[in-house]
């Protein structure tokens, strides 16, 4: 079967017209993972025999009419810092190698309301901490249009899952980029929304103030359509907020013709790849040639969104990553002198350089002497943002920027150097840092064929603003992903 080359509502629509089976469904993508997973490493887990015993019960119940959602019997794959009941969960650390989770995050149930199949869970950076999914305690994941290259980070395993026909859809998780970057590096669509329109109930805590779930998938109308299988208010997530606008998918076929589109000139400054540029630059044609107005704005507050992320990001993550102390969760060191000595050896083996680097850097802006000099004025910094922000979209119903400055590096080349490795999210932070909605989709390649990512960044709460954007450019520019662009090469 060639069910790689539809889409997951494409996918949905077979099963319901019963053209195919779920477990059709689920065994050819569990082929092609066999064929695929020995060079890309996209999945920590597989587990084949769960995801077909579920395809067979989705199939019965579709057969009955007890499940009827657009998305009922796709193949997803699951990012390895949601937690799902009885499964591992090791956020790609060795401080969670055996970690087993007692209950399922909100998402989880969503999905599997929603009928969808879980194949297993993804590669990341460890703990979500890194651009490029190197960091993890497992092994790199390739990505999947040149494999001598990274998928980004730190979604890179659901992103290239994606990409690789490995998942139809795919939960990514997005700090400060995670979902964006690798959505750029891998060629697929990928979309954080608004901060608490997705519970963070059962997602592994990084930076609290910033996480968000969302989804990744082939084109604008996946992503829609699994936003909303996965939003909605959570009493268990203190920040979920209660929306009643969630039918993402009736912004998408619309046109363009007035809407108001900002440019920040910042944003495409020195240190862009040329062809992201150019990408970029006939991006903007694009939308002017259907008629929305595109101009070019200044966001005065650039040069802080990095120093204000990662200082914020650390000083949560040196907090949040307390808890891994050898007591309650995952690896406990062996041949311990005492209480200290268990924690200082167990957190020294289980954890990574990079994760160690962020919680030094976090403590150290947490403490006293030091708060007020720096973490007090990242937040202050964190304010100005914003007001650039809320200035723009007096002005602008979106603003397009680039989703990464250039193209996936190669493997090994940003270990080496980890402060050029973060200046790489300069278009992804403030996002995260505000709680705006913003979404990569594809939108060219390098000369090297390597996929090149648009962001379309929405105010709060205006995910439709932006889906309805990013399917206008899809229409007229097409959506591509691997299987059908690597066949035109
Ligand atoms: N988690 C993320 O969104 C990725 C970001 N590059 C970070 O390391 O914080």
């Amino acid at each position: 079967m060639e069910l790689g080359k539809h889409s997951a509502l494409e996918l949905a629509d077979l099963i319901r017209r019963r053209q195919i089976s779920v477990t059709e469904a689920v065994k050819d993508t569990l082929d092609q993972i066999d064929r695929q997973e020995k060079e890309i490493h996209a999945y920590l887990y597989i587990d084949k025999k769960n995801a077909l015993a579920r395809a067979k019960q989705v199939e019965k119940k579709i057969a009955a009419g007890d499940m009827k959602g657009p998305l009922a019997g796709v193949p997803v794959a699951v990012k390895d810092n949601i937690c799902m009941k009885g499964g591992k969960t090791t956020c790609a650390s060795k401080i969670l190698e055996n970690f087993v989770a007692p209950y399922n995050a909100h998402v989880i149930d969503r999905l599997e309301q929603a009928g969808m199949v879980i194949l297993g869970k993804t590669n990341m950076d460890e703990f979500a901490m890194g651009s490029t999914t190197e960091t993890s305690a497992y092994g790199v994941t390739r990505n999947p249009w040149n494999t001598g290259r990274v998928p980004g980070g730190s979604s890179g395993g659901s992103c290239a899952a994606v990409a690789a026909g490995e998942a139809f859809l795919a939960l990514g998780s997005d700090t400060g980029g995670s979902i964006r970057q690798p959505s750029a590096f891998c060629g697929v669509t990928g979309l954080k929304p608004t901060y608490g329109t997705v519970s963070r109930y059962g997602l592994v805590a990084y930076a609290s103030s910033l996480d968000q779930i969302g989804p990744i998938g082939k084109n604008t109308a996946d992503c829609a359509a699994f936003l909303e299988v996965l939003s909605g208010h959570d009493e268990k997530d203190s920040t979920s907020v209660k929306r009643e606008d969630l039918d993402f998918s009736s912004a998408l076929g619309k046109e363009v013709r007035g809407m108001r589109i900002g440019v920040p000139k910042e944003f495409i400054g020195q240190g862009l790849q040329p062809a992201v540029r150019q990408a970029f630059m006939d991006a903007m044609k694009a939308f002017s040639g259907m008629g929305a107005s595109v101009e070019f704005l200044s966001l005065k507050t650039v040069d802080y969104m990095i120093p204000a992320y990662y200082l914020i990001a650390s000083a949560e993550a040196s907090s949040n990553l307390e808890r891994f102390d050898g007591v309650k969760y995952g690896r406990r060191a062996a041949d311990c002198a005492g209480l200290h000595d268990m924690y200082r050896k167990t957190r020294t083996e289980g954890f990574g350089p990079e994760v160690k680097r962020r919680i030094m850097l976090g403590s150290f802006v947490l403490s006293s002497g030091y708060y007020e000099a720096y973490y007090l004025k990242a937040l202050k910094t964190r304010a100005l943002i914003r007001q650039d922000f809320d200035r723009a979209f007096a002005d602008f119903d979106v603003l397009l920027a680039p989703a990464a400055p250039f193209t996936a590096p190669e493997i090994g080349s940003s270990l080496r150097d980890p402060l050029a490795m973060y200046l790489g999210d300069i278009h992804t932070v403030a996002a995260n840092l505000c709680g705006l909605p913003a979404l990569s989709l594809p939108c060219g390649r390098d000369e090297s064929g390597l996929p090149i990512g648009l962001q379309i960044i929405g105010d709060c709460f205006q995910e439709k603003k932006i889906l309805r954007a990013a399917s206008a450019f899809e229409a007229c520019r097409g959506a591509f992903s691997m299987a059908w662009e690597k066949e035109a090469d």
